[in-house]
């Protein structure tokens, strides 16, 4: 599994926003890509772009491609749901289904594509995917007590597991450290740091310095003024945006001297 994105002159709209303007990047295979810029640029709408999420909005709709290892993900025919099994999600807020078993969390997603799977695999399934999401050794004791029950930094963790668990390609993150503490938050970081030898992995974070940890190319978007369309201004290396950015604006941004 290591899958890669091209995305070709995509814009993005809410209605009659224009609320993203003509993005044209590569997303590498097997890597971290990480998005930055500041509050209304547009990073969260252009996440949600690659797996099919935006159209979720009403009036939510786009123009341009986004291919997968060369498939346009909204070519004709093409299912959303298998779209976003095979480009999975984790949120802002750790959201485990409440009233569900940590295991039942881990499979709710393969449950959801009805796949029907016998207990020893479910079994092995939860296993993996706890292993895979470093959350296995926290709580193999209590599969059977509700997600809602772990910390917050364990939620997140479990909502990973829930996402691997459909053995998708990429990872989209958005801001998955947002809600946590710092140790939690280095947890996540060391996760994404191993995910990525297995999956393509795209994270939307507000803290730089947490962009220049886990990812190997970062993306800054821009907006000139409220109202009008975010873009990407610049994608690079991450030492190279952080150390020698090619843009003024990015610059200003990473600098702290922006607005
Ligand atoms: N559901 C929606 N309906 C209409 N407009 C929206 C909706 N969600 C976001 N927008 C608008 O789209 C633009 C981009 O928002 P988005 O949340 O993608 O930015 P962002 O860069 O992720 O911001 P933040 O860093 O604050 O999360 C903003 O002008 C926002 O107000």
């Amino acid at each position: 599994m290591s899958t890669r994105i091209d995305v070709n002159d995509l814009d993005i709209f809410y209605g009659a926003f224009h609320a993203v303007q003509g993005v044209n990047m590569v997303i590498e295979p097997k890597s971290v890509t990480a998005f930055i810029g500041p509050s209304g640029c547009g990073k969260s709408t252009f996440l949600r772009t690659l797996n099919r999420m935006h159209e979720v909005i009403p009036g939510g709709r786009v123009q341009g491609e986004v291919l997968i290892d060369g498939k346009n993900l909204y070519g004709p025919g093409v299912d959303p749901v298998n779209v976003r099994r095979e480009v999975g999600m984790v949120f802002q807020r750790p959201n485990p289904f409440p009233t569900m078993s940590i295991k039942e969390n881990v499979l709710a997603g393969v449950k959801l594509n009805s796949k029907r799977i016998s207990s020893a695999a479910a079994d092995d399934l939860v296993e993996r995917s706890l292993r895979g999401a470093n959350l296995w050794t926290e709580v193999k004791d209590r599969l059977d007590k509700p997600g809602s029950g772990l910390s917050g930094g364990q939620q997140q963790r479990l909502c990973i597991a829930r996402a691997i668990a459909v053995q998708p390609e990429v990872i989209l993150m958005d801001e998955p450290c947002s809600a946590l503490d710092p140790i939690s938050t280095l947890a996540i970081e060391d996760l994404i740091n191993e995910l990525k030898s297995d999956y393509t992995v795209v994270i939307v974070t507000h803290n730089m310095q947490q962009a220049a940890r886990v990812s190997d190319r970062t993306g800054f978007f821009n907006l000139e003024a409220t109202g009008k369309p975010g873009r990407l201004v610049e994608m690079d290396e991450t030492s190279k945006i952080f150390n020698n950015p090619a843009q003024q604006a990015t610059e200003d941004y990473i600098s702290g001297r922006f607005g």
